[in-house]
């Protein structure tokens, strides 16, 4: 099988990056713009910039560029898309957020600059990809068989609700096509092994979808060019220490390591079906190469299908999946035609169209900039492999433990102050036997808290995660072991400035997640009496849930549940502040001039997932003192 690892990524020399704007060859509303020159003033978080296309060599890079061939090919494909004339092709590199879409001229509030018919211009998605697989005449590839195999399995019904561990496997199989397309359009395009491309379902698609997947972040088509790597920024490509030391503390840390166990674990199970498939003509890391920079893309350039469009799950769209991000300063939206939308405009059901419209007046040389959603920063590092600067304010989420002290092992932490002294109030969190069932507990409780207390449309939504937490040196000096700390996930709205004027969504993110804190106090209180007890045998699961789950009875539990938040932001404060220090330290000690400039960018994401919880917990922090 395959050994997954990502030390098997290796690039060539970069290239000079291009500095191109481009326009559409194909427009269905009007004229081609005459416009040689445009300075781009970009109203988003992205750098603006100035380009010229008179020079030809430029003008010939221009057709050159994937991108670009791409947007013609999928608007020549597509008879019934249209792409308002004002719009243009915006070529950066990824370090001034890559390619864009601007304005060139002026456009009104309510425009539709985009309509697409998915169908011509060529989505990507699993389940028209595994529709037609099946119908094809042979289904000889091994890898199609394995990933409809695995489809199925995913799409049986669970209680006829469809869970989250399906929407992953249907990723999962996306990526899994992506992979496949993209080794066999590698072999297709080297000539190296053209000669050994096997003929059917897959060369067809690979050759149909051409424009699509080379204009893709994908990392074999890079390599056969020798260009730069394409996405180094997202987790799946940072080295094993990058994680563990820039990543340091934060939630993102915890998120790349989920992120990389998934494809880790994907991997030997494809193992087999892509070997027979492709290893008589590439390598194994070629193979790595392609299954990693689906993953990545998939996670940065797909959209959500809404389920009542018969395309499930999730789909890579061409075109649009050029529009960059800012929920800020937002001034297009997305959106799928609805069914009834379809029925008035007398299009044909099952025909689905995307359309992209302003929502504000665009100014000429502004770019087109549409909201992936209000996330945390974490979210969209390991996500999309960036952290958009904050301009004004925005929703940020943090993340507070629900247990500050106990793993830090100080045997007297959960004691009262009276009882420091005393033997008996000693606890052995360490032991899994007793930390085991506390955090078993306290979950289920704080998930309980959670049904009753969350909606869809709530912005104070909370939900539990784990982080890493190295244990104190000065409580445990002989133990390194990282320990999965439980947290709550807080969110509010930050400002970038002095003044916080978010006053009252710092009291009401704190009111969101005091039922949880009640939960945790419960049964902590629950423990601390078992030991003082003298109570030695491990701790009951059900005893400490009942008395989590029963903190709202009787005793008052609204004063220790906020002295546990407090101490929760500041122990993740003083071990993000921490993390930071260490991070710095071990950079500097492993950078030097030859050392490549991707770690510098994943140093400054990791600085701003940091400096985002961060600011996220000094708000609430202020708010409770
Ligand atoms: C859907 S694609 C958008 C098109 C992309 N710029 C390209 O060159 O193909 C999403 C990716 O664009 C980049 N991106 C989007 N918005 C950005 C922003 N505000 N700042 C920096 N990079 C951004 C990130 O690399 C992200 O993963």
């Amino acid at each position: 099988g395959i050994i997954a690892t990502c030390a098997a990524f290796e690039f060539r020399a970069p290239r000079q990056a291009n500095f191109l704007l481009v326009r559409p060859r194909r427009r269905l509303h009007g004229s081609t713009p005459t416009a040689k020159s445009h300075s781009i003033a970009s109203s988003s978080s992205l750098m603006s910039h100035q380009s010229s296309v008179e020079d030809p060599s430029q003008a010939q890079k221009e057709c050159d560029h994937p991108h670009t061939r791409l947007w013609s090919s999928a608007l020549n494909k597509s008879p019934n898309s249209h792409v308002h004339p004002s719009i243009e092709l915006v070529i950066r590199p990824p370090s001034e957020g890559g390619t864009g879409i601007v304005a060139i001229n002026d456009i009104p509030v309510n425009t539709i600059v985009m309509s697409l018919r998915l169908e011509e211009v060529g989505m990507i998605d699993a389940t028209s990809m595994i529709k037609s697989y099946k119908l094809h005449a042979k289904q000889d590839d091994a890898v199609f068989n394995m990933l409809v195999e695995m489809w199925e399995t995913g799409s049986r019904p669970i209680n006829n609700t469809r869970d989250k561990t399906q929407e992953g496997q249907r990723l999962l199989v996306l990526s899994g096509i992506v992979a496949h397309l993209q080794i066999v359009r590698y072999k297709d395009l080297s000539s190296s092994v053209t000669s050994e491309v096997k003929a059917g379902f897959a060369l067809d698609e690979s050759r149909r979808l051409g424009a699509f997947l080379d204009a893709m972040p994908l990392l074999l088509q890079h390599v056969r060019k020798g260009d730069r790597h394409p996405f180094p920024t997202h987790f799946l490509f940072w080295t094993g220490e990058e994680v563990e030391n820039l990543l340091q503390g934060t939630v993102a840390q915890a998120l790349a390591y989920r992120d990389r166990a998934i494809v880790t674990l994907t991997v030997p199970e494809w193992s087999n079906a892509f070997l027979e498939e492709h290893s008589s003509s590439v390598s194994k890391s070629e193979i790595l190469n392609a299954i990693y920079s689906s993953f990545a893309c998939v996670t940065s350039r797909s959209f959500g299908v809404p389920k009542r469009i018969d395309l499930d799950g999730k789909g890579l769209i061409p075109v649009v999946d050029m529009l960059n991000h800012d929920s800020e300063n937002a001034n297009v939206q997305w959106k799928f035609r609805t069914r009834t939308e379809e029925r008035n405009n007398m299009i044909p059901e099952g025909k689905d169209d995307f359309v992209v419209r302003t929502i504000r007046d665009v100014l000429k040389g502004q770019e087109l900039v549409a909201s992936y959603g209000w996330r945390p920063s974490w979210d969209m590092a390991s996500s999309y492999g960036f952290v958009p600067r904050m301009m004004k304010e925005r929703w940020e989420c943090s993340a507070i433990p629900l247990f500050p002290a106990v793993l830090d092992l100080d045997p007297y932490a959960m004691s009262s102050q009276q009882n420091k002294t005393l033997d008996k109030a000693k606890l052995d969190l360490l032991s899994e036997a007793n930390y085991g069932p506390l955090v078993k507990a306290v979950t289920a409780a704080v998930d309980a808290t959670l049904d009753k207390f969350s909606s869809p449309n709530r912005r104070n939504r909370i939900q539990i995660l784990s982080v890493f937490r190295p244990p104190s040196p000065e409580t445990s000096p002989t133990n390194t072991v990282l320990r999965r700390q439980p947290v709550v996930v807080v969110e509010t709205k930050i400002h970038n400035g002095k003044d916080s004027d978010n006053q009252h969504h710092h009291k009401l993110a704190i009111k969101s997640i005091l039922p949880a804190f009640r939960a945790a106090a419960a049964a902590i209180s629950q423990l601390r009496h078992n030991h003082q007890k003298g109570s030695s045998s491990p701790i009951k699961s059900s005893q400490m849930a009942l008395a989590a789950a029963s903190n709202d009875g009787g005793k008052d539990w609204d004063a220790p549940a906020l002295a546990l938040i407090r101490d929760g932001i500041n122990d993740r404060i003083t071990a993000l502040l921490q993390g930071g220090q260490n991070a710095e330290m071990w950079l500097a000690e492993v950078s030097d001039i030859n050392s490549s400039d991707h770690r510098q960018h994943r140093a400054n994401l990791a600085r701003a997932t940091r400096d985002a919880e961060l600011r996220v917990l000094e708000k609430l922090l202020s708010e409770l003192s």
